[in-house]
Protein backbone atom coordinates (compact mmCIF):
# COMPACT_ATOMS: atom_id res chain seq x y z
CA UNK A 1 0.00 0.00 0.00
CA UNK A 2 1.67 3.44 -1.67
CA UNK A 3 1.36 6.29 0.79
CA UNK A 4 -0.05 4.30 4.09
CA UNK A 5 1.01 5.30 7.92
CA UNK A 6 3.86 3.82 9.41
CA UNK A 7 2.74 3.94 13.04
CA UNK A 8 5.52 5.47 15.41
CA UNK A 9 7.16 7.95 12.88
CA UNK A 10 6.83 11.38 13.89
CA UNK A 11 3.55 13.31 11.92
CA UNK A 12 5.86 15.52 10.69
CA UNK A 13 7.31 12.96 8.76
CA UNK A 14 3.78 11.18 8.09
CA UNK A 15 3.16 14.20 6.50
CA UNK A 16 5.89 13.92 3.71
CA UNK A 17 5.25 10.87 3.61
CA UNK A 18 2.28 10.21 1.16
CA UNK A 19 3.82 13.34 -0.80
CA UNK A 20 7.14 11.35 -0.91
CA UNK A 21 5.94 7.75 -1.58
CA UNK A 22 3.49 8.87 -3.94
CA UNK A 23 6.21 8.94 -6.23
CA UNK A 24 7.68 5.79 -5.53
CA UNK A 25 7.09 2.82 -7.78
CA UNK A 26 8.49 -0.38 -8.80
CA UNK A 27 9.28 1.14 -12.07
CA UNK A 28 12.64 1.10 -13.65
CA UNK A 29 12.74 4.56 -14.45
CA UNK A 30 14.37 6.93 -12.76
CA UNK A 31 12.33 9.05 -10.76
CA UNK A 32 12.87 12.46 -8.79
CA UNK A 33 11.65 13.87 -5.92
CA UNK A 34 11.43 17.28 -4.67
CA UNK A 35 10.72 18.26 -0.81
CA UNK A 36 9.53 21.72 0.17
CA UNK A 37 10.81 21.06 3.44
CA UNK A 38 12.54 18.76 4.82
CA UNK A 39 14.14 19.48 8.87
CA UNK A 40 12.71 17.62 11.94
CA UNK A 41 14.24 18.28 15.14
CA UNK A 42 12.31 15.99 17.01
CA UNK A 43 15.56 13.14 16.74
CA UNK A 44 18.40 15.90 17.96
CA UNK A 45 15.88 16.96 20.51
CA UNK A 46 16.29 13.25 22.20
CA UNK A 47 19.76 13.71 22.03
CA UNK A 48 20.79 14.40 25.27
CA UNK A 49 22.77 12.99 27.53
CA UNK A 50 26.15 12.64 29.42
CA UNK A 51 29.54 14.02 27.71
CA UNK A 52 31.80 10.78 29.14
CA UNK A 53 33.62 8.36 28.04
CA UNK A 54 32.50 5.56 29.87
CA UNK A 55 32.64 2.08 29.12
CA UNK A 56 30.52 0.01 26.77
CA UNK A 57 29.15 -2.52 29.27
CA UNK A 58 27.47 -6.04 28.20
CA UNK A 59 24.92 -7.68 30.34
CA UNK A 60 24.77 -11.49 30.01
CA UNK A 61 27.96 -13.22 28.22
CA UNK A 62 27.78 -16.53 27.12
CA UNK A 63 29.86 -18.50 24.64
CA UNK A 64 29.96 -16.42 21.20
CA UNK A 65 29.85 -18.57 18.29
CA UNK A 66 32.54 -18.02 15.85
CA UNK A 67 30.92 -17.17 12.71
CA UNK A 68 33.59 -18.58 10.17
CA UNK A 69 33.90 -16.88 6.73
CA UNK A 70 36.43 -18.73 4.32
CA UNK A 71 37.08 -16.82 1.33
CA UNK A 72 37.11 -19.97 -0.99
CA UNK A 73 40.76 -19.86 -1.98
CA UNK A 74 44.15 -20.16 -0.27
CA UNK A 75 45.26 -17.05 -1.92
CA UNK A 76 45.56 -14.20 1.06
CA UNK A 77 42.41 -12.17 0.36
CA UNK A 78 41.42 -8.53 1.18
CA UNK A 79 38.10 -8.85 3.02
CA UNK A 80 35.36 -6.96 1.11
CA UNK A 81 32.26 -6.17 1.88
CA UNK A 82 29.44 -4.93 -0.51
CA UNK A 83 27.42 -2.01 0.14
CA UNK A 84 23.99 -1.47 -1.72
CA UNK A 85 22.68 1.71 -0.60
CA UNK A 86 22.08 5.50 -1.50
CA UNK A 87 24.63 8.25 -2.32
CA UNK A 88 24.07 11.23 0.28
CA UNK A 89 25.76 14.24 -1.46
CA UNK A 90 26.60 15.49 2.40
CA UNK A 91 29.04 12.50 3.09
CA UNK A 92 27.43 11.86 6.47
CA UNK A 93 25.26 8.34 6.01
CA UNK A 94 24.92 6.56 3.20
CA UNK A 95 27.41 5.28 0.51
CA UNK A 96 29.49 7.63 1.67
CA UNK A 97 29.33 6.72 5.34
CA UNK A 98 30.09 2.93 4.32
CA UNK A 99 33.59 3.67 2.41
CA UNK A 100 34.63 5.54 5.39
CA UNK A 101 33.83 3.45 7.95
CA UNK A 102 35.40 -0.21 5.67
CA UNK A 103 38.40 2.11 5.22
CA UNK A 104 38.52 3.05 8.86
CA UNK A 105 38.49 -0.53 9.81
CA UNK A 106 40.78 -1.96 7.09
CA UNK A 107 38.39 -3.24 4.44
CA UNK A 108 38.03 -3.23 1.09
CA UNK A 109 34.21 -1.84 0.35
CA UNK A 110 32.49 -2.04 -3.25
CA UNK A 111 29.26 0.14 -3.64
CA UNK A 112 25.94 -0.80 -5.44
CA UNK A 113 23.99 2.69 -5.39
CA UNK A 114 20.09 2.49 -5.59
CA UNK A 115 19.39 6.39 -4.88
CA UNK A 116 21.22 9.63 -5.42
CA UNK A 117 20.13 12.04 -2.81
CA UNK A 118 20.44 15.60 -2.15
CA UNK A 119 21.32 15.74 1.90
CA UNK A 120 23.09 18.07 3.67
CA UNK A 121 22.74 18.98 7.49
CA UNK A 122 19.23 20.40 7.22
CA UNK A 123 17.66 17.14 5.90
CA UNK A 124 16.70 15.62 2.44
CA UNK A 125 15.81 17.89 -0.53
CA UNK A 126 15.78 15.81 -3.23
CA UNK A 127 15.34 12.04 -3.61
CA UNK A 128 16.35 9.92 -7.17
CA UNK A 129 15.99 6.35 -7.39
CA UNK A 130 18.24 4.87 -10.17
CA UNK A 131 16.63 2.58 -12.44
CA UNK A 132 16.50 -1.22 -11.21
CA UNK A 133 18.33 -2.51 -14.53
CA UNK A 134 20.81 -0.36 -13.16
CA UNK A 135 20.84 -1.89 -9.47
CA UNK A 136 20.87 -5.67 -11.32
CA UNK A 137 23.83 -4.71 -13.20
CA UNK A 138 26.20 -3.29 -10.92
CA UNK A 139 24.85 -6.23 -8.35
CA UNK A 140 25.88 -8.63 -11.04
CA UNK A 141 29.76 -6.86 -12.07
CA UNK A 142 30.47 -7.16 -8.27
CA UNK A 143 29.17 -10.35 -7.10
CA UNK A 144 30.08 -12.10 -10.67
CA UNK A 145 33.92 -11.25 -9.57
CA UNK A 146 35.20 -9.60 -6.94
CA UNK A 147 34.58 -12.48 -4.54
CA UNK A 148 32.67 -10.64 -1.82
CA UNK A 149 32.69 -11.27 1.24
CA UNK A 150 29.70 -9.64 3.11
CA UNK A 151 26.80 -7.43 1.95
CA UNK A 152 25.50 -4.61 3.60
CA UNK A 153 22.10 -2.99 2.28
CA UNK A 154 20.89 0.21 3.23
CA UNK A 155 18.38 2.25 1.44
CA UNK A 156 16.67 -0.06 -0.86
CA UNK A 157 13.38 2.34 -2.03
CA UNK A 158 11.53 0.26 -4.08
CA UNK A 159 10.32 -3.27 -3.82
CA UNK A 160 11.94 -4.00 -6.93
CA UNK A 161 15.24 -3.50 -5.71
CA UNK A 162 14.61 -6.02 -2.36
CA UNK A 163 13.74 -8.46 -5.18
CA UNK A 164 16.25 -8.15 -7.42
CA UNK A 165 19.05 -7.84 -4.53
CA UNK A 166 17.34 -11.11 -3.34
CA UNK A 167 17.61 -12.89 -6.44
CA UNK A 168 21.25 -11.52 -6.84
CA UNK A 169 22.12 -13.39 -3.51
CA UNK A 170 20.60 -16.52 -4.33
CA UNK A 171 22.57 -16.55 -7.37
CA UNK A 172 26.02 -15.29 -5.75
CA UNK A 173 25.91 -16.51 -1.74
CA UNK A 174 28.17 -14.55 0.56
CA UNK A 175 29.17 -15.24 3.82
CA UNK A 176 26.89 -13.00 5.17
CA UNK A 177 24.09 -10.42 5.13
CA UNK A 178 23.50 -7.70 7.47
CA UNK A 179 20.21 -5.16 6.64
CA UNK A 180 20.04 -2.37 8.35
CA UNK A 181 16.46 -1.31 7.04
CA UNK A 182 17.19 2.23 6.33
CA UNK A 183 13.61 4.29 6.14
CA UNK A 184 13.81 7.37 7.68
CA UNK A 185 17.28 9.58 8.28
CA UNK A 186 18.13 11.15 11.88
CA UNK A 187 16.68 14.56 10.09
CA UNK A 188 13.31 12.66 10.11
CA UNK A 189 13.11 12.21 6.27
CA UNK A 190 11.36 9.08 4.48
CA UNK A 191 14.17 7.00 2.50
CA UNK A 192 11.85 3.97 1.86
CA UNK A 193 8.22 3.90 2.37
CA UNK A 194 6.01 1.69 4.09
CA UNK A 195 5.36 -0.31 0.68
CA UNK A 196 8.60 -1.77 1.27
CA UNK A 197 8.04 -2.86 4.61
CA UNK A 198 6.27 -6.53 3.25
CA UNK A 199 9.12 -7.14 0.94
CA UNK A 200 11.84 -6.53 3.46
CA UNK A 201 9.73 -8.96 6.09
CA UNK A 202 9.26 -11.80 3.78
CA UNK A 203 12.08 -11.44 1.29
CA UNK A 204 14.94 -9.58 3.15
CA UNK A 205 14.78 -10.45 7.00
CA UNK A 206 14.72 -13.93 6.48
CA UNK A 207 18.30 -14.25 4.43
CA UNK A 208 20.06 -11.94 6.91
CA UNK A 209 22.24 -12.59 9.19
CA UNK A 210 21.47 -9.72 11.41
CA UNK A 211 19.07 -6.83 10.76
CA UNK A 212 19.76 -3.58 12.74
CA UNK A 213 16.70 -1.27 12.71
CA UNK A 214 16.33 2.12 14.92
CA UNK A 215 13.73 2.57 17.25
CA UNK A 216 11.62 3.68 14.50
CA UNK A 217 12.17 0.91 12.13
CA UNK A 218 11.96 -1.48 14.26
CA UNK A 219 8.21 -0.14 15.07
CA UNK A 220 7.40 0.02 11.45
CA UNK A 221 8.48 -3.37 10.67
CA UNK A 222 6.30 -4.28 13.34
CA UNK A 223 2.77 -2.56 12.52
CA UNK A 224 3.51 0.37 14.67
CA UNK A 225 4.65 -1.70 18.27
CA UNK A 226 5.35 1.49 20.79
CA UNK A 227 9.15 1.51 21.60
CA UNK A 228 10.15 3.99 24.58
CA UNK A 229 11.79 1.71 27.04
CA UNK A 230 15.26 -1.10 26.48
CA UNK A 231 12.46 -3.84 27.61
CA UNK A 232 9.96 -2.65 24.64
CA UNK A 233 13.37 -3.09 22.63
CA UNK A 234 13.65 -6.67 24.23
CA UNK A 235 10.64 -7.76 23.04
CA UNK A 236 10.85 -5.96 19.73
CA UNK A 237 13.98 -7.83 18.83
CA UNK A 238 12.37 -11.13 19.83
CA UNK A 239 9.29 -10.37 17.50
CA UNK A 240 11.80 -9.65 14.81
CA UNK A 241 14.16 -12.83 15.34
CA UNK A 242 11.22 -14.84 14.42
CA UNK A 243 10.85 -12.86 11.16
CA UNK A 244 13.79 -15.02 10.53
CA UNK A 245 17.04 -12.94 10.80
CA UNK A 246 19.96 -14.76 12.78
CA UNK A 247 20.78 -12.14 15.05
CA UNK A 248 18.71 -8.66 15.91
CA UNK A 249 20.45 -5.43 16.69
CA UNK A 250 17.65 -2.68 17.91
CA UNK A 251 19.33 0.56 18.34
CA UNK A 252 18.45 3.62 20.48
CA UNK A 253 20.04 6.13 19.92
CA UNK A 254 16.93 7.60 20.21
CA UNK A 255 15.70 6.16 23.49
CA UNK A 256 13.49 8.52 25.45
CA UNK A 257 15.47 9.93 28.45
CA UNK A 258 18.10 7.45 28.30
CA UNK A 259 21.49 9.15 29.46
CA UNK A 260 23.08 5.94 27.87
CA UNK A 261 23.25 4.94 23.84
CA UNK A 262 22.02 1.14 24.66
CA UNK A 263 21.12 -0.94 22.03
CA UNK A 264 19.80 -4.24 22.57
CA UNK A 265 21.18 -7.55 21.05
CA UNK A 266 19.31 -10.99 20.57
CA UNK A 267 20.96 -13.91 18.93
CA UNK A 268 17.72 -15.64 19.21
CA UNK A 269 18.49 -17.07 22.34
CA UNK A 270 20.02 -14.30 24.65
CA UNK A 271 19.87 -10.86 24.93
CA UNK A 272 22.46 -7.95 25.58
CA UNK A 273 22.07 -4.55 26.65
CA UNK A 274 25.36 -2.98 24.88
CA UNK A 275 25.53 0.40 26.70
CA UNK A 276 27.68 2.94 25.70
CA UNK A 277 28.02 6.55 26.64
CA UNK A 278 25.43 8.97 25.42
CA UNK A 279 27.75 11.70 23.48
CA UNK A 280 26.18 15.14 23.36
CA UNK A 281 26.87 15.85 20.24
CA UNK A 282 24.94 17.44 17.03
CA UNK A 283 26.81 15.09 14.72
CA UNK A 284 25.14 12.00 14.78
CA UNK A 285 24.40 11.73 11.15
CA UNK A 286 25.33 8.49 9.32
CA UNK A 287 25.58 7.09 12.88
CA UNK A 288 23.10 4.05 11.91
CA UNK A 289 24.79 3.45 8.29
CA UNK A 290 28.46 3.58 9.96
CA UNK A 291 27.44 1.12 12.73
CA UNK A 292 25.89 -1.58 9.90
CA UNK A 293 29.04 -0.90 7.84
CA UNK A 294 31.19 -1.79 10.50
CA UNK A 295 29.78 -5.03 11.72
CA UNK A 296 30.03 -6.14 7.98
CA UNK A 297 33.76 -5.53 8.23
CA UNK A 298 34.75 -6.81 11.17
CA UNK A 299 32.74 -9.79 9.63
CA UNK A 300 34.57 -9.65 6.54
CA UNK A 301 37.65 -9.68 8.85
CA UNK A 302 36.40 -13.40 10.56
CA UNK A 303 34.94 -11.92 13.53
CA UNK A 304 31.99 -13.71 15.31
CA UNK A 305 28.83 -11.33 15.45
CA UNK A 306 28.83 -10.54 19.06
CA UNK A 307 32.28 -9.12 18.71
CA UNK A 308 32.14 -7.40 15.44
CA UNK A 309 28.77 -5.69 17.27
CA UNK A 310 30.84 -4.85 19.84
CA UNK A 311 33.27 -3.68 17.83
CA UNK A 312 31.25 -1.48 15.53
CA UNK A 313 29.48 0.83 18.58
CA UNK A 314 32.46 1.09 20.47
CA UNK A 315 33.61 2.29 16.77
CA UNK A 316 31.00 5.00 16.31
CA UNK A 317 31.02 5.94 20.23
CA UNK A 318 34.56 6.84 19.65
CA UNK A 319 34.05 8.75 16.03
CA UNK A 320 31.05 10.52 17.86
CA UNK A 321 32.73 11.65 21.19
CA UNK A 322 36.42 12.91 18.79
CA UNK A 323 33.99 14.69 16.73
CA UNK A 324 31.38 15.94 19.02
CA UNK A 325 32.36 19.79 18.94
CA UNK A 326 33.51 19.63 14.61
CA UNK A 327 31.18 22.15 12.60
CA UNK A 328 30.55 21.28 9.20
CA UNK A 329 27.48 22.30 7.70
CA UNK A 330 24.41 24.71 9.45
CA UNK A 331 21.72 22.18 10.30
CA UNK A 332 20.95 20.34 13.42
CA UNK A 333 22.38 17.25 12.15
CA UNK A 334 26.02 16.83 11.30
CA UNK A 335 28.34 14.59 10.09
CA UNK A 336 31.07 12.69 11.90
CA UNK A 337 34.62 12.25 11.36
CA UNK A 338 35.13 8.26 10.48
CA UNK A 339 39.20 9.36 10.58
CA UNK A 340 39.29 10.64 14.01
CA UNK A 341 41.59 13.16 12.99
CA UNK A 342 39.67 16.28 13.26
CA UNK A 343 39.91 16.35 17.52
CA UNK A 344 43.11 18.72 17.58
CA UNK A 345 41.04 21.69 15.79
CA UNK A 346 37.69 20.44 17.18
CA UNK A 347 39.02 22.29 20.02
CA UNK A 348 39.87 25.67 18.81
CA UNK A 349 43.27 24.75 18.17
CA UNK A 350 44.56 25.40 14.59
CA UNK A 351 48.25 24.77 15.63
CA UNK A 352 49.87 21.49 13.92
CA UNK A 353 50.26 18.60 16.48
CA UNK A 354 54.25 18.25 15.42
CA UNK A 355 56.55 20.28 18.12
CA UNK A 356 57.36 24.19 17.11
CA UNK A 357 60.72 24.42 18.65
CA UNK A 358 59.69 28.00 19.96
CA UNK A 359 56.69 25.88 21.81
CA UNK A 360 60.06 25.06 24.09
CA UNK A 361 60.67 28.99 25.27
CA UNK A 362 58.78 28.82 28.59
CA UNK A 363 58.43 25.53 29.78
CA UNK A 364 56.49 24.61 32.53
CA UNK A 365 56.59 21.42 34.21
CA UNK A 366 54.13 21.00 37.13
CA UNK A 367 54.89 19.16 40.48
CA UNK A 368 52.21 17.67 43.12
CA UNK A 369 54.04 18.27 46.17
CA UNK A 370 54.42 21.85 45.41
CA UNK A 371 50.90 21.89 44.42
CA UNK A 372 49.76 20.54 47.56
CA UNK A 373 51.67 22.56 49.59
CA UNK A 374 49.97 26.16 47.74
CA UNK A 375 46.85 24.30 48.08
CA UNK A 376 45.92 24.16 44.74
CA UNK A 377 45.09 21.84 42.35
CA UNK A 378 46.94 20.46 39.20
CA UNK A 379 44.73 22.67 36.77
CA UNK A 380 44.62 25.58 38.74
CA UNK A 381 48.57 25.45 38.51
CA UNK A 382 48.35 25.08 34.98
CA UNK A 383 45.40 27.50 34.00
CA UNK A 384 47.55 30.03 35.98
CA UNK A 385 50.95 29.11 34.13
CA UNK A 386 49.50 28.93 30.35
CA UNK A 387 47.56 32.84 31.51
CA UNK A 388 51.05 33.90 32.60
CA UNK A 389 52.82 32.94 29.30
CA UNK A 390 53.79 29.66 29.50
CA UNK A 391 54.60 28.48 26.15
CA UNK A 392 54.65 24.56 26.67
CA UNK A 393 53.70 22.72 30.19
CA UNK A 394 54.90 19.20 31.02
CA UNK A 395 52.52 16.99 33.53
CA UNK A 396 55.09 15.62 36.32
CA UNK A 397 53.30 13.56 38.66
CA UNK A 398 54.92 11.09 39.89
CA UNK A 399 52.89 10.52 43.25
CA UNK A 400 49.62 10.82 41.20
CA UNK A 401 46.81 7.57 41.21
CA UNK A 402 46.21 6.67 37.40
CA UNK A 403 42.69 7.39 37.55
CA UNK A 404 43.33 10.75 39.23
CA UNK A 405 46.28 11.39 37.14
CA UNK A 406 44.00 11.02 33.79
CA UNK A 407 40.80 13.34 34.91
CA UNK A 408 43.34 16.18 36.14
CA UNK A 409 45.02 16.01 32.48
CA UNK A 410 42.04 15.56 30.37
CA UNK A 411 41.44 18.81 32.29
CA UNK A 412 44.58 20.97 31.84
CA UNK A 413 44.57 19.74 27.79
CA UNK A 414 41.20 21.29 27.56
CA UNK A 415 42.83 24.40 29.30
CA UNK A 416 45.88 24.19 26.69
CA UNK A 417 43.53 24.01 23.61
CA UNK A 418 41.98 26.70 24.51
CA UNK A 419 45.72 28.65 24.72
CA UNK A 420 47.16 26.64 22.11
CA UNK A 421 49.83 25.65 24.53
CA UNK A 422 50.60 21.84 23.99
CA UNK A 423 50.71 19.43 26.90
CA UNK A 424 52.85 16.51 27.70
CA UNK A 425 52.72 14.07 29.98
CA UNK A 426 56.00 12.99 32.06
CA UNK A 427 57.19 9.26 31.78
CA UNK A 428 53.14 7.96 32.18
CA UNK A 429 52.69 7.20 27.73
CA UNK A 430 49.56 5.81 29.04
CA UNK A 431 48.00 8.55 30.27
CA UNK A 432 48.86 10.86 27.06
CA UNK A 433 47.48 8.16 24.91
CA UNK A 434 44.17 7.92 27.42
CA UNK A 435 43.60 11.57 27.28
CA UNK A 436 45.16 12.42 23.28
CA UNK A 437 47.74 14.88 25.00
CA UNK A 438 50.54 16.09 22.58
CA UNK A 439 53.19 14.22 23.76
CA UNK A 440 55.39 12.87 25.91
CA UNK A 441 58.38 13.73 27.83
CA UNK A 442 60.84 10.79 28.58
CA UNK A 443 63.88 10.24 30.85
CA UNK A 444 66.78 7.89 30.02
CA UNK A 445 65.96 5.53 32.33
CA UNK A 446 62.11 5.19 30.89
CA UNK A 447 60.86 3.60 27.99
CA UNK A 448 63.11 3.68 24.67
CA UNK A 449 62.18 6.59 22.36
CA UNK A 450 61.37 4.36 19.60
CA UNK A 451 58.89 1.86 21.44
CA UNK A 452 57.09 5.59 22.85
CA UNK A 453 56.68 6.31 19.59
CA UNK A 454 55.63 3.48 17.79
CA UNK A 455 52.70 3.56 20.53
CA UNK A 456 52.23 7.49 20.40
CA UNK A 457 52.27 7.37 16.39
CA UNK A 458 54.20 10.09 14.12
CA UNK A 459 52.07 13.18 14.88
CA UNK A 460 52.92 13.51 18.59
CA UNK A 461 56.04 14.81 20.39
CA UNK A 462 58.41 13.07 22.39
CA UNK A 463 61.02 14.78 24.39
CA UNK A 464 63.89 13.10 26.00
CA UNK A 465 66.27 14.10 29.23
CA UNK A 466 69.83 14.34 27.95
CA UNK A 467 72.59 14.99 30.36
CA UNK A 468 75.68 14.24 27.30
CA UNK A 469 76.30 14.88 24.16
CA UNK A 470 76.03 10.91 23.36
CA UNK A 471 72.36 11.22 25.08
CA UNK A 472 71.96 14.22 22.27
CA UNK A 473 72.90 11.86 19.54
CA UNK A 474 70.78 8.82 20.46
CA UNK A 475 67.88 10.92 20.97
CA UNK A 476 68.11 12.42 17.42
CA UNK A 477 68.89 8.89 16.28
CA UNK A 478 65.98 7.36 18.07
CA UNK A 479 63.23 9.93 16.69
CA UNK A 480 62.48 12.17 19.32
CA UNK A 481 61.47 15.70 18.55
CA UNK A 482 63.42 17.94 21.11
CA UNK A 483 65.73 17.60 24.20
CA UNK A 484 65.74 18.77 27.73
CA UNK A 485 68.56 19.53 29.03
CA UNK A 486 70.42 19.71 32.52
CA UNK A 487 70.14 20.24 36.09
CA UNK A 488 71.97 23.01 34.73
CA UNK A 489 72.31 24.42 38.28
CA UNK A 490 71.78 22.49 41.82
CA UNK A 491 68.11 21.70 42.70
CA UNK A 492 65.78 19.86 44.80
CA UNK A 493 62.95 18.89 42.49
CA UNK A 494 64.72 15.81 41.72
CA UNK A 495 66.97 13.46 43.88
CA UNK A 496 70.38 12.72 42.80
CA UNK A 497 70.52 14.66 40.09
CA UNK A 498 73.56 15.56 39.29
CA UNK A 499 74.73 19.34 37.99
CA UNK A 500 75.81 19.63 34.20
CA UNK A 501 76.65 23.26 34.50
CA UNK A 502 76.49 25.95 31.70
CA UNK A 503 79.36 24.14 29.55
CA UNK A 504 77.41 21.09 30.01
CA UNK A 505 74.53 22.50 28.82
CA UNK A 506 76.66 24.31 26.25
CA UNK A 507 78.40 20.88 25.07
CA UNK A 508 74.91 18.98 25.05
CA UNK A 509 73.36 22.02 22.83
CA UNK A 510 76.05 21.80 20.46
CA UNK A 511 75.90 18.34 19.88
CA UNK A 512 72.60 18.52 19.26
CA UNK A 513 70.75 18.09 16.25
CA UNK A 514 67.63 18.95 17.75
CA UNK A 515 65.93 22.20 19.99
CA UNK A 516 67.41 21.74 23.60
CA UNK A 517 65.51 23.12 26.49
CA UNK A 518 67.34 23.75 29.32
CA UNK A 519 66.39 22.72 32.94
CA UNK A 520 67.32 22.36 36.81
CA UNK A 521 67.01 25.17 39.22
CA UNK A 522 66.38 28.28 36.63
CA UNK A 523 64.64 30.90 38.06
CA UNK A 524 64.22 35.12 38.03
CA UNK A 525 68.21 35.41 38.81
CA UNK A 526 69.96 32.99 36.44
CA UNK A 527 67.45 31.97 33.54
CA UNK A 528 69.63 35.43 31.55
CA UNK A 529 72.96 33.75 32.20
CA UNK A 530 71.09 30.26 30.36
CA UNK A 531 69.42 32.25 27.24
CA UNK A 532 72.76 34.27 27.08
CA UNK A 533 74.88 30.76 26.23
CA UNK A 534 74.68 31.69 22.67
CA UNK A 535 73.50 28.60 20.91
CA UNK A 536 71.35 28.61 18.45
CA UNK A 537 69.18 25.44 19.15
CA UNK A 538 68.72 26.51 23.25
CA UNK A 539 65.18 27.37 22.63
CA UNK A 540 64.19 28.14 26.48
CA UNK A 541 64.03 27.22 30.16
CA UNK A 542 62.00 24.70 31.71
CA UNK A 543 61.06 25.54 35.47
CA UNK A 544 59.26 24.00 38.15
CA UNK A 545 59.94 25.35 41.47
CA UNK A 546 60.36 29.38 40.41
CA UNK A 547 56.55 28.94 38.82
CA UNK A 548 54.89 26.79 40.95
CA UNK A 549 56.56 26.71 44.33
CA UNK A 550 55.41 30.47 44.55
CA UNK A 551 52.25 32.40 45.83
CA UNK A 552 51.09 33.45 42.75
CA UNK A 553 51.91 31.51 39.48
CA UNK A 554 50.88 33.85 36.74
CA UNK A 555 52.71 36.59 38.24
CA UNK A 556 55.73 34.54 38.42
CA UNK A 557 55.34 33.11 34.95
CA UNK A 558 54.47 36.62 33.45
CA UNK A 559 57.88 37.85 35.36
CA UNK A 560 59.88 34.86 33.67
CA UNK A 561 58.60 35.42 30.28
CA UNK A 562 58.92 39.07 30.54
CA UNK A 563 62.55 38.48 30.94
CA UNK A 564 63.06 35.77 28.59
CA UNK A 565 61.61 38.11 26.04
CA UNK A 566 63.71 41.39 27.03
CA UNK A 567 66.77 38.72 27.02
CA UNK A 568 65.74 37.70 23.69
CA UNK A 569 65.59 40.93 22.42
CA UNK A 570 68.48 42.20 23.36
CA UNK A 571 70.66 38.94 22.02
CA UNK A 572 69.18 39.96 18.86
CA UNK A 573 69.90 43.93 18.86
CA UNK A 574 73.38 42.99 20.09
CA UNK A 575 73.86 40.43 16.93
CA UNK A 576 72.50 43.26 14.54
CA UNK A 577 74.62 45.72 15.81
N1 LIG B 1 24.76 10.47 20.90
C1 LIG B 1 25.20 9.21 20.79
N2 LIG B 1 26.25 8.78 21.54
C2 LIG B 1 26.71 7.52 21.44
N3 LIG B 1 26.19 6.61 20.62
C3 LIG B 1 25.13 6.97 19.85
C4 LIG B 1 24.58 8.28 19.89
N4 LIG B 1 23.55 8.33 19.01
C5 LIG B 1 23.46 7.13 18.45
N5 LIG B 1 24.39 6.28 18.95
C6 LIG B 1 24.65 4.91 18.58
O1 LIG B 1 24.79 4.90 17.17
C7 LIG B 1 24.25 3.71 16.62
C8 LIG B 1 23.16 4.07 15.62
O2 LIG B 1 21.99 4.32 16.35
P1 LIG B 1 20.72 5.15 15.90
O3 LIG B 1 21.09 6.58 15.80
O4 LIG B 1 19.64 4.78 16.84
O5 LIG B 1 20.44 4.56 14.47
P2 LIG B 1 20.07 5.30 13.13
O6 LIG B 1 21.25 6.16 12.77
O7 LIG B 1 19.82 4.20 12.19
O8 LIG B 1 18.88 6.14 13.45
C9 LIG B 1 23.75 2.92 17.83
O9 LIG B 1 24.76 2.02 18.25
C10 LIG B 1 23.49 3.98 18.87
O10 LIG B 1 23.52 3.47 20.18
C1 LIG C 1 21.35 7.79 1.49
C2 LIG C 1 21.06 7.64 2.92
N1 LIG C 1 21.06 6.41 3.48
C3 LIG C 1 20.79 6.26 4.78
C4 LIG C 1 20.53 7.35 5.58
C5 LIG C 1 20.22 7.17 7.05
O1 LIG C 1 21.23 7.64 7.89
P1 LIG C 1 20.88 8.45 9.19
O2 LIG C 1 19.81 7.72 9.93
O3 LIG C 1 22.11 8.50 10.04
O4 LIG C 1 20.46 9.82 8.73
C6 LIG C 1 20.55 8.62 4.99
N2 LIG C 1 20.28 9.73 5.69
N3 LIG C 1 20.82 8.73 3.66
MG1 LIG D 1 21.35 7.93 13.36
Amino acid sequence: MLGGPINGISNFTHQFMGFLLSGISNSSTSIFYRKICAVSSSKQAGRQGFDQFGDLTLKAMPEEKALTITNGSSNKKFPHVLTVAGSDSGAGAGIQADLKACAARGVYCSTVITAVTAQNTLGVQDVSILPEDSVAEQLKSVLSDMRVDVVKTGMLPSIGMVKILHDSLKQFPVQALVVDPVMVSTSGDVLAGPSILDTFRHDLLPMADIVTPNLKEASALLGGLQLKTVTDMRSAAKSLHNMGPRNVLVKGGDLPSSSDAIDVFFDGKDFYELRSTRIQTRNTHGTGCTLASCIAAELAKGSSMLSAVKVAKRYVETALMYSKSITIGNGPQGPFDHGFKLKRNACNSSRLPLLDPSDLFLYAVTDSGMNKKWGRSITDAVKAAVEGGATIVQLREKDAETGDFLEAAKSCLEICRIHNVPLLINDRIDIAMACDADGVHIGQSDMPVNTARSLLGPEKIIGVSCKTPEHALKAWADGADYIGSGGVFPTNTKANNRTIGLDGLKAVCLASKLPVVAIGGINLSNARSVMELGVANLEGVAVVSALFDRECVVTETRKLHGLLTETVANAGSTDTN
